[in-house]
């Protein structure tokens, strides 16, 4: 203990030592300020997290050598600055009266996003330093393990002091060692393409041979042997180790390690499930666990042997999905991305099915599934058009402040893509459907199957992709997907939560040579130009909306004008639509206090 705390202290000391600033005493200060925030609060939290991640990243900052480096100490400096301006900012939240609102709220909007701006460049290093920190900590592990089997009495002195004070607190307990080793195998899990090729930086990882082996082992499960006789091959499973190895190895393109250590997030590690797991989690793929059937299979509830509610996307070839490239994209793309309003992907499965097609031949067929956090209370598109909207115990129906909110969160999460994420995301399918509620109400987009990144430079060889009523004719025209794209998508999105109409009627949505997919874009766009927002209105939430709530999705309609402009260049930044809807959730806030 005594160790840790030096060990602590050295870290702050090296920091300080070097730059001069009390950087962690600030942000505690930040930390504290932000609890007592009145306004503003949800940008303030996201604030936090950011300058949480930058404390993360002080405090992997042991390694004087690493300080010395000119890159880092470049990527840090203003670093006290923008701590004190993100106080500022965060002190003004404080302020509640309506006139500090009146004049401050697009003032503090700007400001928000400049700050942003400035973490994120002092967050450029962090995947490089948290690797480093990985691979100093791994190593540290390695030699503790070779140390405990290296004489069968240490091994017992470990146990016998598991739950008192071994030094290493990786191995304090026997509890602890397993889930540490748990989360190292997710850690591993992660191909060595992608932990970061940093060698003009730092060492690459090594990942310790006996671990990797220790990782396959323990994926084989009494299930399994089941599955081998219905026909299944697991490519998780020992008897095609090297297949599976090569195809996780592979999983991530080498080019894309490049782009994962250039982004200020560390790629989230992925965790591989076997068939047998995924089958148990929902009783053998039984129709009660089904929640909904997309393009590309169909989605199932689970719940893994912890405890922990999944939702899983089955994928098999017939379902059209493209193939194994897009689905290595997908995942790809989507373990880059943490954000509180991004579905979290918590794994994935590959499985070869033989099918036998005639007396003589056995086709193999690959099935690809993806495991997500579950979204208790369904998509948006649920409590718009579904049999929930009957109910009038959905909130989503019944107020306007939750669509706001839920607008709110969805622009957040795809401000993200376009301006923090690196490389820059494009999504392609933005749509109520795609924006999922947890059980709290909270929107977290999913659905990354068609999602670019924008430096794929060959945008020709990939396909106009989309969902008809949603995608932007100019992309359409040009081939060629932009954060605009997304930008007159999620204005499809907004008319559709101020109306309560799908893009497309149902006939529509059936023929697909309809040739005027855009009716409730055209028909709302028209009448809110006319001035005649109340025309357009749902009227499930209320039937007369108050001054404070028309003021607020009639801001909310002239921005989705704003988003579904001919030209991607007129629209406006995900960053701008952030803060009219906060301003618009503002009003209807006055509303309720
Ligand atoms: N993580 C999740 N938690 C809860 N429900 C989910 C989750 N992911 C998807 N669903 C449900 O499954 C349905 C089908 O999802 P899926 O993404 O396959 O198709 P889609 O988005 O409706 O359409 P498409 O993929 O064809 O564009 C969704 O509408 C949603 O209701």
């Amino acid at each position: 203990m005594a160790q840790l705390q030096w060990d602590g202290m050295e870290r702050v000391a090296t920091f300080a030592q070097l730059t001069g600033v009390d950087a962690l005493g600030l942000i505690s200060t930040i930390l504290q300020a932000a609890q007592a925030v009145r306004r503003n609060k949800e940008t303030c939290q996201e604030l936090v997290q950011e300058i949480q991640l930058i404390r993360d990243l002080l405090r992997m900052l042991q390694d004087p050598e690493m300080m010395c480096r000119e890159e880092i100490v470049n990527a840090l400096s203003g670093l006290e600055g923008t701590l004190k301006e993100a106080y500022t900012l965060v002190t003004s939240c404080r302020d509640c009266s309506a006139m500090y609102r009146f004049f401050m709220g697009w003032k503090q909007a700007d400001q928000f996003r400049r700050i942003k701006k400035k973490i994120a460049k002092h967050l450029r290093f962090y995947p490089m330093i948290s690797h480093a920190d990985l691979t100093r900590r791994l190593e540290k592990l390695a030699t503790s393990a070779a140390l405990s089997t290296c004489s069968s009495q240490d091994a017992q002195e470990v146990q016998a002091s598991s739950s008192t004070s071994h030094p290493n607190p990786e191995l304090r307990s026997d509890s602890k060692k397993s889930s540490n080793l748990t989360s190292l195998r997710n850690i591993l899990l992660l191909p060595k393409s992608s932990q970061f090729d940093v060698q003009n930086h730092f060492r690459a990882a090594e990942v310790p041979h006996e671990l990797e082996k220790g990782q396959e082992e323990t994926q084989s499960t009494d299930n399994d042997e089941e599955h081998h006789q219905a026909g299944y091959h697991d490519a998780t499973q020992t008897s095609s180790d090297r297949k599976s190895r090569s195809w996780w190895h592979d999983m991530i393109p080498s080019n894309k390690s490049a782009d994962a250590a250039k982004a200020h997030i560390v790629p989230r590690a992925v965790e591989l499930f076997t068939l047998a797991e995924l089958a148990m989690a929902t009783m053998n793929f039984s129709l009660d666990r089904k929640i909904g059937t997309g393009r590309f299979g169909t989605v199932y509830r689970g719940k893994l042997p912890e405890g922990h509610e999944v939702a899983i996307k089955r994928k098999t070839e017939d379902s059209g999905y493209l193939g194994m490239e897009e689905f290595r994209a997908e995942v790809t793309i989507h373990s880059l991305l943490h954000h509180k309003h991004i579905v979290h992907l918590i794994g994935c499965c590959v499985v070869e099915k033989e099918k036998r097609w005639s007396s003589l031949r056995i086709k193999v067929e690959e099935e690809r599934m993806l495991v997500f956090e579950y979204m208790k209370n369904g998509s948006l598109s649920d409590h718009l058009h579904g049999p929930s909207t009957s109910s009038p115990s959905s909130p989503v129906t019944a107020s306007w402040k939750m669509r706001i909110e839920i607008l709110l969160g969805a622009s957040r999460a795809i401000d993200y893509l376009h301006s923090y994420a690196v490389p820059p995301v494009i999504h392609r399918n933005i749509k109520p459907a795609n924006i999922l509620l947890d059980s709290s109400w909270v929107p977290h987009l999913s659905d990354f199957s068609l999602a670019v990144t924008c430096d794929d430079a060959e945008f020709d060889d990939i396909p106009i992709a989309g969902t008809r009523g949603y995608l932007d004719p100019e992309y359409l025209c040009t081939g060629t997907p932009k954060p605009a794209s997304d930008v007159y998508s999620f204005g499809a999105v907004m008319l559709e939560v101020l109306s309560g109409r799908k893009p497309l009627s149902h006939w529509q949505e059936e023929d697909s040579d309809g040739d005027s997919p855009m009716d409730l874009v055209s028909d709302t766009l028209q009448l809110i130009r006319a001035g005649r927002v109340l025309d357009v209105l749902d009227r499930r939430p209320t039937e007369e909306p108050t001054i404070r709530q028309f003021e607020a999705v009639d801001l909310v309609a002239r921005t989705a004008v704003h988003c579904l402009q001919e030209k991607g260049e007129d629209r406006p930044a995900m960053s701008d639509i952030v803060a009219r809807l906060q301003e618009a959730l503002e009003f209807i806030r006055c509303d309720n206090e």
